[in-house]
């Protein structure tokens, strides 16, 4: 099986990546969606973090509100940490979980969106990573027209991550999507040509057929040993 990471930074195009490999028919595990299942009202998550932050942060009827804890998070950096440590298992197991369904339908390529895939150190479970990068002024103005936010707030959220330019640095492969979208679509066509290429041995191992060829190969073993032995005792 092939774990591809994707990541970037905020509003640097990720999702836009995500939506050409689902159209291309790769099943995409989208982590901002984990994270909003894991905050859903009552999930262990959503306790965790209303005994952190108190229950300022719930609307009337008993959800977290995203964008008031947005605001803290990406305001204070300590409180960033602590929101990072109370979700980061329950995120992690989340995307676990999603992968393994997907391992059990039989999928061999499994496309997984994590923003903070460095800053989480999920990026040694990935292979390759796809970076989606953006200069920083598209970046900030994509951003704000998107979230119709201040440049303040924005910028705010920029820096609650990792620099792109440091994450490119760590990726196995790089999309510029400063252009167009057209340009992006071109770029991604050559990505896909890389993420396809036929599995290594050990990715195959991995995957559904791999360890089911793999179970098989030792049951045919046990049965002749057995086979063998009772057939030397009868001599
Ligand atoms: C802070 C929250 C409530 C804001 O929710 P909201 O719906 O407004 O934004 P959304 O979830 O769509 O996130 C938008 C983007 O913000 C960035 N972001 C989110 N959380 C963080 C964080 N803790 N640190 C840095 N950037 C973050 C990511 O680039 C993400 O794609 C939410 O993002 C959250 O629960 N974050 C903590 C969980 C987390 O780390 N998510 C990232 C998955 S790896
Ligand atoms: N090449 C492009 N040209 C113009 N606009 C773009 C391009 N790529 C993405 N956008 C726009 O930029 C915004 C951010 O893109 P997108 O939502 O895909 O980013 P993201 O990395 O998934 O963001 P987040 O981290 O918040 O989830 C969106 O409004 C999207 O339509």
């Amino acid at each position: 099986m092939r774990i591809v990471g994707l990541t970037g930074g905020i509003a640097s195009g990720k999702s836009t990546v995500s939506n050409l490999f689902k159209a291309h028919d790769f099943p995409v595990v989208d982590a901002d969606l984990v994270a909003h299942d894991v905050l859903k009202k009552g999930k262990t998550g959503w306790k965790k973090v209303v005994s952190a932050f108190g229950d300022d942060i719930l609307q009337p009827d008993g959800e977290v509100d995203r964008p008031k804890l947005g605001q803290i998070i990406f305001s204070n950096p300590e409180k960033r940490k602590l929101l990072n440590r109370v979700l980061a298992p329950y995120i992690w197991f989340g995307i676990f979980w999603e992968v393994l369904k997907l391992w059990m339908e039989g999928f061999k390529i499994i496309v997984v969106d994590v923003p903070l895939l460095f800053e989480a150190k999920m990026d040694k479970w990935t292979k390759p990573i796809v970076l989606v990068w953006v200069d920083s002024e598209t970046q900030l103005q994509r951003l704000m027209l998107r979230d119709s936010t201040s440049e303040d707030d924005a910028q705010n959220k920029i820096n609650a991550q990792m620099s792109l330019d440091l994450k490119k640095t760590k990726a196995d492969l790089v999309i510029d999507n400063t252009g167009s979208l057209k340009d992006l679509r071109e770029q991604f066509r050559s990505i896909l040509v890389i993420v396809t290429k036929p599995l290594t041995w050990t990715e195959f191992g991995f995957s559904r057929r791999g360890v089911a060829l793999f179970l098989l190969s030792i049951v045919v073993g046990v049965l002749m040993y057995f086979q063998r032995s009772l057939y030397t005792s009868s001599l």
